[in-house]
């Protein structure tokens, strides 16, 4: 057993819950899976797992643009605006999409940009990652570092984000997987045989 894997419940967890997590797997292709989906879906953390699992390195496109940038999403948005995080996200993700053999996470508004859309369908596999706009309000609820849920009605927010960008997330979609209200582990467990039977187009 690898217990570098952060998925191995205790023993006697595993037994109640009815399930082992998965021990390690491959894909037959090292093509990039991208997650994209609204806030809340589970990219970042579905994708860290994920990658773990695959033996893959993780990018989650925020906290590299953190990194590079020395503060919060929620500062750039502050300084330069939604426009000024736009430009920096596409010029990110052109250059992070081309990396083979990663696992990738999106920001949800990754899809926004027509020549992001094309980054994700045209050079790797892109899984919407996708919950009911109540399954993602209860995961964000608490959170503050979505500047676009600081609002007065977050919950509206939510759904309108929701509703403008769903045809979107479908148009670049190699595949969605509903998460409904799946636990992280049992998303892994469902995922990865999808991905590993997805036909890749050439
Ligand atoms: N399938 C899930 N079931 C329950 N909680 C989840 C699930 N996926 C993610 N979460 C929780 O929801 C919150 C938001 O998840 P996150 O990975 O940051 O989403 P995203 O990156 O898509 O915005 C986190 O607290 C995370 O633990
Ligand atoms: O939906 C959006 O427009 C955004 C989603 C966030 O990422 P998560 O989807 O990981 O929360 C982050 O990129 C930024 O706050 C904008
Ligand atoms: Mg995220």
């Amino acid at each position: 057993m690898n217990d570098s894997l952060p998925l191995e419940p205790a023993a006697e967890d595993a037994g109640r819950h009815g399930h082992q997590e998965p021990e390690g797997a491959t894909l037959p292709h090292d093509l990039p899976v991208f997650l994209v989906g609204m806030m809340g879906a589970g990219k970042t953390t579905i994708g860290r797992s994920l990658a773990r699992l695959l033996g893959r390195e993780f990018v989650d496109l925020d906290h590299e643009l953190e990194a590079r940038c020395g503060v919060r999403v929620a500062l750039i948005f502050e300084i330069e605006g939604e426009d000024g995080f736009r430009k920096r996200e596409t010029a990110l993700l052109d250059e992070c999409s081309q990396r083979s053999g990663i696992v990738l996470a999106t920001g949800g508004g990754a899809i926004l940009a027509p020549e992001n859309r094309r980054f994700l369908k045209d050079r790797g596999v892109v899984v919407y990652l996708r919950a009911s706009p109540q399954e993602l309000y209860r995961r964000v609820a608490r959170d503050r570092n979505r500047p676009l849920l600081q609002t007065p009605d977050p919950q509206a927010r939510l759904q309108a984000l929701l509703a403008e960008r769903e045809p979107l997330y479908e148009s670049v979609a190699s595949f969605i997987f509903e998460t409904g209200t799946m636990p992280v582990p049992q998303v892994l467990r469902t995922l990865v045989p999808l991905l590993q039977q997805h036909e890749v187009q050439s």
